[in-house]
């Protein structure tokens, strides 16, 4: 069964995409890491970030690696693990900058179906997985919040990694994230047809993995 999980920055997707897989014994695609790292190679490489076709190359010979190691998956790129470096603000707006490429996400495409050939079933965490990446997925959620929700949760999630956040820096940030990713000409962020919209803004994590599970139960 493939299982997608798309929705706006700080919505809980990667919390609820990780209890799922731990629940129900599948990989877990972390398809934001994938733009993250083919972002932060850019930035390592001097290449533009405006750059689609020096993107898009950068993109087809990236060397990444998930490696699970004691229950969380380091991420390599070209054998270093980046996995710290890849969850930093500058990263995360790198990302979202060369995500509106068609080239870009053509390059990435591949790499990120390839998951589903694991065999043990697949949540896909993202932002297209319902629409482009796996538009025959068998259970779709959309989760959102309210931004300033995320917000709140994205400001408390740094100040328990020991990270000064600033609400109202953040809150800007979030906002300049949503409307790229929901204005871009290719794979815009919006809900699939199938997918069962998931407002968090009210609910705890629990009660989102429960309906959630409830979701995907209904389809099986
Ligand atoms: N329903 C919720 N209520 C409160 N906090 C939440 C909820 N879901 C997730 N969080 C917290 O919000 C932060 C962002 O969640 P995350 O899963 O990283 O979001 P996303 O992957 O959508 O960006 C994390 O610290 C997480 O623990
Ligand atoms: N399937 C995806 C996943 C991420 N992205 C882009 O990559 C950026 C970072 O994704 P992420 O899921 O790691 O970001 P958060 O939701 O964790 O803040 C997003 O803002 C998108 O612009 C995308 O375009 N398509």
């Amino acid at each position: 069964m493939i299982i997608t999980v798309d929705g706006p920055s700080g919505a809980g997707k990667g919390t609820l995409c990780y209890a799922l897989a731990e629940k129900l014994g599948y990989t877990l695609l972390d398809s934001g890491a994938i733009y993250r790292v083919t972002a932060l190679a850019a930035l390592k490489s001097a290449v533009k970030l405006d750059d689609e076709f020096a993107l898009a190359d950068l993109a087809r010979h990236l060397d990444i690696q998930f490696v699970p190691q004691n229950g969380e998956v380091q991420i390599l790129l070209n054998n270093e693990n980046v996995s710290a470096q890849i969850r930093t603000q500058e990263v995360a707006d790198a990302a979202s900058k060369v995500a509106v490429f068609p080239g870009v996400r053509k390059a990435l495409l591949q790499l990120q179906k390839d998951f589903a050939k694991q065999g043990n079933g697949l949540i896909a965490d993202g932002r297209d997985m319902g629409m482009v990446v796996f538009p025959n997925a068998q259970a779709k959620l959309f989760l959102d919040a309210s931004a300033e929700e995320r917000a709140k949760r994205r400001l408390k999630q740094l100040q328990s990694k020991g990270i000064n956040g600033n609400f109202d820096q953040i809150f800007a940030e979030i906002k300049e994230r949503d409307f790229r990713d929901r204005n871009r000409a290719v794979a815009p962020l919006k809900p699939a047809e199938d997918a069962l919209l998931l407002d968090s803004t009210e609910l705890d994590i629990n009660e989102v993995i429960a309906q959630a599970l409830q979701f995907i139960e209904s389809k099986k």
